[in-house]
């Protein structure tokens, strides 16, 4: 059977905004408190959306959250009636009322882990959202994350869905955008490479199988590692994958000390090719060698050094957390951010590799800003799901992007969405009522049923 591997984007949700809430992401960091435009970043993964489509990949639609979470406010003890509770919230807690208006769903590589059926022990796909536990205003997502995403794929012949793993640091678990699955075609038995930045248990435990650092005790000084190694480990366990095909590796603790928060910010991979920078991973020669043996010798590395791009350049252009795509017509495409281009240093090396004999044969840019500015590139907004025809057939239709989807969406954001917003609009009545009426009516267009806590009173 035929397989391929479809990409399920976040859509921005209407509160979108800069409230610089991620100790160790410098976009974020940075871009607090700048005024937000939800409509133009909506619109914006709206047209990456779109031109994959019309490349011929199989592209899909992952619904954003409720925002403000007025649930959780409500736990986190602000009373009363709706717009009593955002006053509140906004006079006494003003950095929890951020954190509960973030509309940081968008970025599904944090979604989940997912396991193509190739894989796993049952034969079926499975999926574990991820507790992101080292973010409050991100720990809040995975009840309705799971949610969309039985939802989006309801048929329990062919998906599996798991809750997220216990929401303390111990298990802190980011999901997709530190997990990558090579395989040599989609419908294949596949290696599944998980990269952690610290181990919870440390090192007086038995050596982990599968793991190239003998003794884990490194851990960056300055910011957090926020996904830890038995977290991979339990969704490995989770998801039936055979030790023989899973590879773990250690971020290097110096680059996320740089900004590197999640190993999809210096490495991307796809099929029999992983793209990197040569400073990614502890003890890289030994992962590089892990890889290759687990892909049967035949395993493709491109390995940026650092005189030509720097650990810092990586960071700031968003160079690795690019979309690494197998085309319908047999071509390999790099999908980019802008900052690439406008970056001299990143902009040469990409023009040689495309020009050179590398397997990547092209590069198309996108205007992503609205959300890199929040420290999400092409790859943050995506979720890889590899599947094949019949899970294909089976997965809810509603969300995958056609002409028609996209247009319909364009104008539900066109009539929805608002183009600016500063802190002061996150406590205004007015917000919730039009981020509720949005997502109730996006529920209806892609067929979700009743994902929300506002739905499910
Ligand atoms: N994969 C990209 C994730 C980016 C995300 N940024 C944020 O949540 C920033 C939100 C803010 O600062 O308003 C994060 O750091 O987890």
């Amino acid at each position: 059977m035929k397989a391929f591997e479809a990409n399920f984007d976040g859509l921005v949700g209407p509160t979108h905004n800069y409230s610089g809430l991620s100790f160790g992401n410098v976009a974020s960091q940075s871009n607090g408190a700048h005024a937000s435009n939800p409509k133009l970043a909506a619109l914006q993964g709206l047209q990456k959306m779109k031109a994959l489509h019309d490349m011929g990949m199989v592209q899909g639609v992952l619904a954003p959250q409720e925002r403000p979470d007025l649930f959780t406010l409500r736990r986190l003890g602000f009373t009363g009636s709706d717009a009593d509770v955002l006053a509140q919230a906004a006079k006494e807690a003003p950095r929890i009322l951020a954190a509960c208006c973030s509309a940081s769903s968008m970025w599904t590589a944090n979604a989940a882990t997912v396991s193509p059926s190739a894989d796993t022990s049952d034969g079926k796909v499975h999926f574990t959202p991820a507790n992101l536990t080292n973010k409050f205003h991100r720990s809040i997502e995975h009840e309705t994350t799971g949610r969309i995403l039985q939802a989006t794929f309801a048929d329990q012949n062919y998906f599996a869905h798991h809750p997220a793993l216990p929401g303390v640091e111990h298990f802190g678990d980011e999901g997709a955008a530190n997990h990558t699955r090579f395989c040599h075609g989609y419908g294949e038995q596949g290696v599944e490479f998980f990269v952690f930045g610290r181990s919870a248990f440390g090192s007086r435990y038995p050596e982990p199988k599968n793991c190239p650092e003998p003794k884990i005790c490194l851990e960056p000084k300055k910011y957090p590692a926020r996904h830890t190694l038995e977290a991979s480990q339990a969704v490995a366990r989770l998801h039936g994958l055979s030790d023989r095909h899973v590879v773990y590796a250690q971020q290097h603790p110096d680059v996320i000390d740089a900004g590197v928060f999640h190993n999809d910010v210096i490495a991307v991979g796809n099929r029999d090719t992983l793209f990197c920078h040569e400073q990614a991973f502890l003890n890289q020669a030994a992962v590089k060698q892990q890889l290759t043996e687990a892909m049967g010798g035949h395993f493709n590395i491109i390995e940026v050094p650092a005189n030509h791009v720097s650990v810092e350049d990586a960071v700031q252009s968003y160079l690795f957390n690019s979309q690494l795509l197998s085309l319908p017509n047999g071509r390999t495409l790099l999908v980019i951010p802008e900052e690439c281009k406008s970056n001299e240093r990143v902009w040469s090396y990409l023009s040689e590799l495309v020009n050179g004999s590398s397997p990547i044969d092209e590069l198309k840019v996108f205007d992503l800003k609205q959300s890199m500015s929040n420290g999400g590139g092409p790859a943050c907004l995506r979720l890889r799901v590899a599947m094949n025809e019949a899970e294909l057939a089976a997965f809810n239709p509603a969300t995958r992007m056609s002409d028609k989807l996209f247009t319909t969406l364009n104008d539900w954001v066109e009539r929805h969405y608002r183009d600016r917003i500063v802190d002061a609009d996150l406590a205004d009545p007015q917000l919730l009522i039009e981020s509720r009426t949005a997502l109730d009516e996006l529920t209806q267009i892609l067929q979700l049923g009743s994902v929300y806590p506002f739905q499910r009173v």
